[in-house]
């Protein structure tokens, strides 16, 4: 089952559909003319990756679902019910479905879907759109290890892979799928920082882009862990000290606890329909 000559069909058609479609297409795996791509009812945004991505775009998705052997779904989980249940006649048995939704279970597609069809969830992020996704994979209880081959070659394009439980995926959501959102927040606010030092904000842009360039390859080249890592920047007395005791005092850890606690609580209630 290889995925030269699948076409894949994205049901959605925003941030995280073309974060992949993009990351897809710059890994040469799938030609552009295996990628369709449909939405609820935003043509202008559909005319935008057509032209940008050379994918096929369409509002017809009864034959763009006939053409389909791969469906990812990419609504919002909220909009799940309102976007299966109008079409789900037209699912076969013999498509693979690929969940990127937060929070939903694979029992809830193929539940909607009414059909003992393979369906299996993903947790990607928006790195992939250069090829650095995170994606975590899990399999619904009709995808058969084929499937999740054919899953992990196709998000191997855009990044790294790993396999995971189930029940892991809505911790793994508040981690590496919004992780992202975190690291950029915290740039947001060391260039507001640099600023305010007196730092231009270009030079500010560059050196902490490259701050944290570096130490994400640290992390990944050095073999030390990011303890270590840390203390070799920590001089007795020294500035990194002076800083760090102030994240200390004001509870950065806790606040780094509770925000990936209400990221994966909000998981759990989009799972939940909320
Ligand atoms: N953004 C991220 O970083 C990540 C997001 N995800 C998951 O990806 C999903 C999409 O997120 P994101 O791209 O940010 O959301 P967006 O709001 O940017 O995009 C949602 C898309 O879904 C489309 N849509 C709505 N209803 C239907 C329908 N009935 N049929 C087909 N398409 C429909 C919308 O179309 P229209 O504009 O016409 O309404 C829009 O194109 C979410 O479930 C999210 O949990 C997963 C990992 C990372
Ligand atoms: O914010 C969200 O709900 C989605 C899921 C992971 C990243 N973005």
């Amino acid at each position: 089952m290889d995925l030269i000559n699948k076409s894949i069909l994205f049901l959605g058609a925003g941030s995280a559909a073309e974060a992949i479609i993009s990351g897809i297409i710059k890994g040469k795996v799938v030609s552009n003319n295996q990628l369709f791509v449909t939405n609820r009812e935003n043509e202008e945004r559909l005319s935008y990756l057509q032209e940008r991505y050379q994918v096929i775009c369409s509002r017809h998705k009864e034959e763009l679902i006939s053409k389909a052997d791969i469906i990812i779904l990419a609504m919002k989980p909220n909009d799940l019910e309102k976007s299966i249940l109008p079409i789900k006649a037209l699912f076969k048995e013999n498509q693979l479905i690929i969940s990127i939704l937060a929070g939903k279970s694979t029992d809830k597609i193929t539940d909607l879907i009414g059909l003992p069809i393979p369906v299996i969830r993903a947790m990607p992020n928006t790195s992939a759109s250069i090829g650095y996704a995170a994606t975590a994979l899990t399999k619904g209880k009709y995808a058969i290890e084929q499937h999740m081959i054919q899953a992990k070659q196709l998000f191997q394009t855009i990044g790294m892979t790993t396999i995971v439980k189930e029940d892991d995926m809505h911790a793994i959501t508040a981690i590496s799928g919004s992780g992202p959102a975190y690291i950029y927040y915290l740039v947001e606010a060391l260039e507001k920082a640099a600023i305010e030092a007196g730092l231009s904000s270009s030079v500010a842009r560059e050196l902490i882009t490259q701050t944290v360039i570096g130490a994400g390859n640290m992390l990944r080249l050095s073999g030390e862990d990011p303890e270590t890592l840390r203390q070799k920047i920590t001089s007795p007395n020294g500035t990194t000290e002076a800083g760090i005791s102030i994240l200390e005092n004001n509870h950065f850890r806790r606040i780094v606890m509770e925000c990936v606690k209400g990221a994966k609580e909000r998981s759990e209630e989009l799972g939940n329909g909320q």
